[in-house]
């Protein structure tokens, strides 16, 4: 019964070389939106393998992760910086910085004509072409200001965890993580307690849930319905160190993430 549990653990919020080695998750990706970057994006950029910016999140990386490691001068960090690939419909992207990239030898992805799908969405789907299929299960797609702000945006970007539900993916806040937990598997989310937590929430997403049931909050779930309009768990808390979760629908996991001192 234990290797059908599917895993969860936010290491890549602790510097890589506390990583532990039990983890599914071998392969990070890093996509970058355009919202202010979190004080952790440089521990983000660190686990990352792959680094892409959605359009207008390549200004963001340009601008805002010299004030985060003020300790260097701007224009060494700018092109210590430097993503792999910018993507998306190029209508944010400020032209200095396009060309900037672009020397360094960023591939640059425009996508204008289809304005159809998203620049997250544009983004993740070039990640999985990247990816071989035997690697993809080992892959973790970590997605930085992706909540907060614009609703229509959030709205979007949490429709993206649905439209690849197959594909682990977080998005990210300064504040908290949000990720699918697929009715497939029964979950395990192992709490990182020094960096995450207490608070959490179960969110039932696209349909009602019948039955949830877990161990490990304050207000467990037993067989409980969940649907909007009625019960749905928020302000919730972890207790201990690990979760379970299983339910007949699939389900959004969110977890908040403790500020530094
Ligand atoms: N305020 C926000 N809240 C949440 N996500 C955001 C926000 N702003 C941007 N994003 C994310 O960053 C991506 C890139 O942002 P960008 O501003 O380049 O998008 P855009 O395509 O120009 O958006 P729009 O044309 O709707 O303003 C968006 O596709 C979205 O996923
Ligand atoms: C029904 C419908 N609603 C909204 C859009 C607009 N839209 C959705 S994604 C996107 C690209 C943003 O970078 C744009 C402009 C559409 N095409 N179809």
């Amino acid at each position: 019964m234990e290797d059908s549990f599917m895993s969860h653990r936010s290491t890549f919020l602790l510097p890589p070389q506390n990583k532990d080695n039990t983890s599914s998750v071998t392969n990070y990706a890093l996509v970058i939106l355009n919202q202010r970057l979190p004080t952790y994006a440089p521990l983000l950029w660190d686990h990352a393998k792959l680094r892409v910016c959605a359009d207008g999140g390549a200004n963001r990386l340009f601008d805002e992760m010299t004030q985060l490691l003020h300790s260097e001068q701007p224009s060494l960090l700018q092109s210590r910086y430097k993503p792999d690939v910018i993507k998306g419909d190029m209508d944010s992207i400020r032209t200095e910085v396009l060309e900037y990239y672009k020397k360094l030898g960023t591939k640059i992805i425009d996508e204008s004509h289809d304005q159809d799908t998203t620049d997250l969405h544009k983004c993740i789907s070039y990640i999985l072409d990247q990816t071989p299929d035997i690697d993809k299960s080992k892959l973790c797609i970590l997605v930085t200001g992706a909540l907060g702000g614009r609703f229509d945006h959030e709205m979007g970007n949490i429709n993206v965890l649905c439209r690849f539900s197959n594909t682990r993916i977080v998005l990210l806040s300064e504040d908290c993580l949000i990720h699918l937990l697929p009715r497939s598997h029964c979950h395990k989310i192992f709490v990182q307690s020094s960096i995450e937590g207490p608070h959490c929430g179960l969110i039932p997403i696209g349909m009602p849930s019948a039955k949830s049931t877990t161990t490990g909050l304050r207000w467990d779930l037993n067989n409980t319905e969940m649907r909007f309009g009625g019960l749905v768990s928020t302000s919730n808390i972890v207790k201990g160190d690990i979760v379970t979760v299983q339910s007949d629908s699939d389900l959004l996991w969110t977890i908040s993430i403790k500020r530094k001192p």
